[in-house]
C-alpha cells in the first residue's frame, strides 16, 4: 500500500521534523517539506537528512525556500514571491511519503490560503504532533476540531515530550482520537537514538492502518 502521510502539529517548534525523520526512517520512505521558511539555520530537510538514516535522494527538494523564519505567507512576500496551492501538488511515488507542513494547521501560505485548506484538498491522512506539557489539551483539541470540520482524515496523535498520562488520556478521550505513541525528548538526539525511540514508542501497524 502506498502510504502518503501528512505530519502537522499544534504549533511551530514542537518536534514535527524530528518525528517526520523518525517516521520516514521507519517507513523507509521519502520526505517532503513543501515550504521552508528560514534558511540561516539548519532547514527541516537538512535535519531529516541528518536524522532519518535514509539513502540519499529520499529527501525531496522543497517547492519554496524562503529566507525569513516567519509565517510562509509573510516570508514569501518579503522574498517577492507568491506561494500558490498548485505549487504544492505532492509527488506521486510508489513508496511511502512523509509530508511536513509548516507550523500549525492555520498557518497561511498566502493571504487567502492556509495549510489546512491544502490538507483539505489533498485529503491525505494526517498525523497531528502534540506536546504533552500544560497548554496542549486546548491546542490539540482545537486542531482536532479543525481537521474534523473539514473531513481531513486523522490517523492519530503523536505526542512529543515526557509522559503526562492524564493529559494524553484526556486528549484521546475528548478528541475521540488514537494515541499513536510518544516520542520523548532525546538527549542526545541522533539517528540511532531516534530510530530506537520510534521503534519503542510507536506501532507502525496503527500508523499505516490510516484513520
Ligand atoms: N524528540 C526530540 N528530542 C530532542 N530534541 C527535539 C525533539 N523534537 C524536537 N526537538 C528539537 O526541538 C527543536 C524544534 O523541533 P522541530 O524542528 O522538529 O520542530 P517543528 O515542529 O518541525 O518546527 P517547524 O514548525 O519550524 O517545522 C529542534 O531543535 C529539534 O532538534
Ligand atoms: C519559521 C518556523 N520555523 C516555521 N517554518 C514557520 C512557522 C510559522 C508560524 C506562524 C504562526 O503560527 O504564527
Ligand atoms: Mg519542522
Amino acid at each position: 500500500m502506498t502510504t502518503r502521510i501528512v505530519v502537522t502539529g499544534t504549533d511551530t517548534g514542537i518536534g514535527k521534523t524530528v518525528f517526520s525523520a523518525g517516521l520516514a526512517g521507519l517507513l523507509d520512505g521519502f520526505y517532503w517539506k513543501p515550504v521552508q521558511s528560514g534558511l540561516d539555520e539548519e532547514t527541516d530537510s537538512e535535519a531529516v537528512e541528518r536524522l532519518a538514516g535514509l539513502p540519499s535522494g529520499r529527501v525531496l527538494p522543497e517547492a519554496h525556500r524562503l529566507k525569513s523564519p516567519l509565517s510562509p505567507h509573510r516570508s514569501a512576500e518579503i522574498d517577492g514571491v507568491s506561494i500558490e496551492a498548485a505549487d504544492l501538488a505532492y509527488p506521486v511515488l510508489p513508496t511511502p511519503l512523509v509530508i511536513e507542513g509548516a507550523g500549525g494547521l492555520m498557518v497561511p501560505i498566502n493571504r487567502q490560503t492556509r495549510f489546512i485548506d491544502i490538507f483539505a484538498e489533498w485529503r491525505l491522512p494526517v498525523i497531528l504532533c502534540a506536546r504533552t506539557e500544560l497548554g496542549t489539551i486546548n491546542h490539540t483539541l482545537l486542531s482536532i476540531e479543525a481537521l474534523r470540520a473539514r473531513s481531513i482524515p486523522l490517523i492519530g496523535i503523536a505526542f512529543i515530550g515526557e509522559e503526562v498520562a492524564d493529559t494524553q488520556r484526556t486528549i484521546t478521550e475528548f478528541g475521540a482520537v488514537r494515541q499513536l505513541g510518544r516520542l520523548p525528548h532525546l538527549v542526545p538526539l541522533t539517528r540511532e537514538t531516534l530510530r530506537k525511540a520510534m521503534f519503542a514508542g510507536f506501532d507502525l501497524a496503527k500508523i499505516a492502518g490510516g484513520e
